[in-house]
């Protein structure tokens, strides 16, 4: 089966980008430009994954992975990641947070204007975040590398996921030579396979996966898949953008909450929380963790955007 029938029988929507890309001109008397017919992107996410497949070529070409391989062997030691999440739940009996860095999104814009991430990531461990999360994308999120390096060499202590659209293990290996120490992997657009390969690349690199599921299909998958610690559950929908956080709820539910459960897993709750009410909300649901960047990245002093989100002061 080609690439993409084979996501489609996991009932992956997100296609992998044609070989040959979009034509750029007419040929003879049509236009084979049509609309929706296997050369246009459907929806957000899949542009967002047609424009990584040629960045990460591109970069592969400039950087291979046997260059890589060299630099992770000095490469310092990560940090536990899940460890840190669930130090900071049985400290607070919050769930912990992973407090995002993050300049602007494709659904709302710049979200930041005077933007310095070490100030913002150095505000967020002072306001009690557990562990950090950095934007790398650059065309649609306004992220890159060098922030997540720059906030490792300022000392920065909160264990840090690299937020990346992840669709070749090149990038895990690039993510960990940048001082991640955890990488977030998209059901959406991953098929069992690759999810399975790459959770085991990162064991080998000593980073902890994320894996992000939206619905209940990709989360019966995710559950399916051994060595899985830990799972976001994301309330927006990453190709509509739209948002509901009893999604987490949702998903929570019935023998999956249970199977959850038995197998140690930690959820993270994301995207959408803004209130205390809403941080209650998924915790009741059964998450342990949430992820969080618009509501505490607008804010003046971040760190005290924290206190605000909670509704009491976690940094003690
Ligand atoms: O800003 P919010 O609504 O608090 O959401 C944070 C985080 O959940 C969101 O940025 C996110 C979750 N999964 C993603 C995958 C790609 C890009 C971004 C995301």
């Amino acid at each position: 089966m080609f690439q993409n029938e084979v996501a489609e029988s996991q009932g992956i929507r997100i296609r992998r980008r044609p070989p040959t890309g979009p034509p750029l001109h007419f040929v003879g008397p049509f236009e084979f430009r049509l609309q929706n017919e296997g050369n246009t992107p459907r929806n957000i996410l899949e542009e967002i994954i047609w424009n990584k497949d040629i960045e990460v070529s591109q970069m592969k070409e400039r950087k291979p992975l046997v260059t890589l391989k060299k630099f992770i062997d000095n490469a310092p030691p990560t940090r536990d990641f899940v460890g840190a999440l669930k130090a900071a739940h049985s400290r607070t009996g919050l769930p912990g947070l992973i407090a995002e860095v993050k300049k602007a999104s494709p659904s709302r814009g710049i979200l930041r204007e005077n933007f310095d991430p070490v100030e913002i990531a150095q505000a967020y461990e002072k306001g009690g975040a557990a562990c950090l999360s950095v934007l790398t994308d650059e065309k649609y999120f306004k992220g890159s590398f060098e922030n997540l390096e720059a906030i490792r060499s300022a000392g920065v202590k909160c264990p840090l996921l690299c937020k990346e659209f992840v669709i070749d293990a090149w990038q895990i290996y690039y993510a960990r030579i940048k001082g991640a120490d955890a990488i977030l992997l998209i059901a959406a657009v991953l098929p069992d396979l690759d999810i399975r390969y790459m959770v085991k690349i990162c064991k080998m690199l000593d980073l902890a996966a994320l894996i992000e599921v939206h619905d209940e299909r990709e989360m019966d998958r995710v559950l399916g898949i051994e060595g899985i610690e830990l799972i976001g559950i994301n309330n927006r929908n990453l190709e509509t953008f739209e948002v509901d956080i009893s999604n987490t709820k949702k998903l929570l539910e019935g023998e999956r909450g249970q199977l959850i459960r038995q197998k140690d897993i930690i959820v993270v709750g994301e995207s959408g929380l803004f209130t205390p009410d809403h941080v209650a909300y998924v915790q009741e649901a059964g998450v342990k963790a949430v992820l969080v960047g618009e509501s505490i990245v607008k804010q003046s002093d971040p760190g005290k955007g924290i206190a605000g989100l909670f509704g009491k002061d976690i940094s003690v």
